[in-house]
Order: C-alpha cells, then sequence, then structure tokens
C-alpha cells in the first residue's frame, strides 16, 4: 500500500470532537499516538481528489502546521489522521482566555502563525482561509495553523462564492472580493485579521456589520481599529498587511522577521 494509507486496524476511534466541513471528526489512538481523525463524507470529494490533495498536505511538513499523518482509504468513509491539539481552535480558546492573555503570549501567536505561514508561503501554497477558527492550540499554547488549501473541496456555494453568506469576505483582501484573485498576499491580508483578533481576545472582527458594509468601509478606505491590546508597533505590522495593493503588503517571511524583532525587545 502507498506509504500514506494508514491500516485501520491500527486506528482506534473515540469522541466525536466535532462536526468538521467533510463531516464528523473523532479524537483517536493511532500507533499509541492521540490523533483526530476526520471523516470525509463521499460527497465531498472523489477518491481521486482525496489521494491527490493527501499527498499534497503529507509534503507539507511544519512545526507550525497541523500534521496530517496519513490516510485511510480502505473504508468508507475515508478517513485523513491529524495529529491531535489538545486545546481546540484558537477562536474558542481566546475567547475562554479573555483578560488572562499576556502580551508575551499573544506576540506568540502571531509568532507562530507566522511561522507556519512562511513556511506555506515559501513552498508556494495558499491557504485561502487563514483565520484563528482555522487555527488550532496544542496543550501548551503553541498555536499551528490547519486546514490549509481545504477550501478546494468545499461543495457549498455559499462558502466559496464571494458573494456568498458563508464567505469569509471580514478576513479577505479586495482582490480576492473582486476578482476571486488568492495569493499569499491576500493570506497576509487574512493574517493582518488574525492578528486582530489575537489582541482582541477572539472578538469577531466589525462585530456587528454585514458583509456588504464592510466591502463599502473597506473601498472607502476604512480598516480595523487597534486593539486596546495591541501596541503601536503590532497594530503597525496589521495596518501594513492590510494595504490596498498586495504589492504593498509585506511578505511571511518579511512580517515574521519584524514580529521576532519584537519580541527579542
Ligand atoms: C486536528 N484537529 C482538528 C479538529 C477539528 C474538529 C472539527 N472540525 C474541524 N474543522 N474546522 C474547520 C475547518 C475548516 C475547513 C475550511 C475548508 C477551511 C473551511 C475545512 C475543515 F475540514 C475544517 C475542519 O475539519 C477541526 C479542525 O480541522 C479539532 C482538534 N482538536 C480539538 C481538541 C479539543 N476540542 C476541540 N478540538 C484537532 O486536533
Amino acid at each position: 500500500t502507498d506509504k500514506w494509507e494508514i491500516d485501520p486496524e491500527e486506528l482506534d476511534l473515540g469522541q466525536e470532537i466535532g462536526s468538521g466541513q467533510f463531516g464528523l471528526v473523532l479524537e483517536g489512538k493511532w500507533n499509541d499516538r492521540k490523533v483526530a481523525v476526520k471523516m470525509v463524507r463521499e460527497d465531498c470529494m472523489t477518491d481521486e481528489d482525496f489521494k491527490e490533495e493527501a499527498m499534497v498536505m503529507m509534503r507539507l511538513s511544519h512545526c507550525k502546521l497541523v500534521q496530517l499523518y496519513g490516510v485511510c482509504t480502505q473504508r468508507s468513509p475515508m478517513c485523513l489522521v491529524f495529529e491531535y491539539m489538545e486545546s481546540g481552535c484558537l477562536s474558542a480558546y481566546l475567547r475562554e482566555k479573555k483578560g488572562r492573555l499576556s502580551q508575551d503570549l499573544m506576540l506568540g501567536m502571531c509568532l507562530d502563525v507566522s511561522e507556519g505561514m512562511a513556511y506555506l508561503e515559501s513552498s508556494n501554497f495558499i491557504h485561502r482561509d487563514l483565520a484563528a477558527r482555522n487555527c488550532l492550540v496544542t496543550k501548551n499554547n503553541e498555536v499551528k495553523v490547519s486546514d490549509f488549501g481545504m477550501t478546494r473541496f468545499v461543495l457549498d456555494d455559499q462558502y466559496t462564492s464571494s458573494q456568498g453568506s458563508k464567505f469569509p469576505v471580514k478576513w479577505s483582501a479586495p482582490e480576492v472580493i473582486k476578482y476571486s484573485k488568492f495569493s499569499s498576499k491576500s493570506d497576509i491580508w487574512a493574517f493582518g485579521v488574525l492578528m486582530w483578533e489575537i489582541y482582541n481576545e477572539g472578538r469577531l472582527p466589525y462585530e456587528n456589520r454585514t458583509n456588504a458594509e464592510v466591502v463599502e468601509s473597506l473601498n472607502a478606505g476604512l480598516r480595523l481599529l487597534k486593539p486596546r491590546l495591541a501596541p503601536n508597533a503590532v497594530y503597525s505590522l496589521m495596518e501594513w498587511c492590510w494595504k490596498e495593493k498586495p504589492e504593498d503588503r509585506p511578505s511571511f517571511a518579511v512580517l515574521l522577521h519584524e514580529l521576532a524583532a519584537l519580541s527579542d525587545l
């Protein structure tokens, strides 16, 4: 069998930990390792798509990306076996820790994500839906990037179309909203919003505004305001990520360097 094929006999399935985008996600055990197992409903992607995707994701390996260990295609539904992230998704984690997030912890989280994203950027891989809800947290408060590139398999056009009700407009760069032009520079825009989420303790950006109102305010040159907890130097980096023209935004490599310099102060 292919090297990314996991023998279902080695997999013990446990409790449900969420109903992901493509079906159930269970916690489990594989070779004495705690894992998260994502069952993939057939209507979401063909076997071939699934295997192709798995091969791509297996090759993307970095300590700040949630690692895919392998796939089970010999059973139905097929499943993806991931490293287990004890503290769940970052957005929920930030809201739970509201009022108790130190400056070092918040800057450390931004650094973790920028490291994972700088690796994806160097691998010419675009995330397409970077946000705190799509990052996960380990038991020792380390943050890793999750579900990169998975938007390509979502069939719900409410999510995939930029006019759809589920499209992540509040994290989308202007060129994505207007022309669906995704790039690492549109990922950096989303990263600026993710930094805003971290320093706002998991609040929703543009809280009670509709997607249409957000588009209008962006076109008027308005941007998210500085979170109370964010130092001016960090907010300047957020504003840099939100430059209208993609080429005026930083790369993740540059942004990582700037964040690392701040954390050495
Ligand atoms: C690896 N992993 C995944 C999850 C987990 C559970 C349910 N849904 C999801 N999600 N969440 C979001 C998500 C988003 C997408 C987009 C295509 C980008 C829209 C595609 C997905 F496939 C998922 C998915 O599967 C995840 C994220 O993939 C939870 C873990 N851990 C815990 C631990 C405690 N409590 C909760 N979760 C964990 O370790």
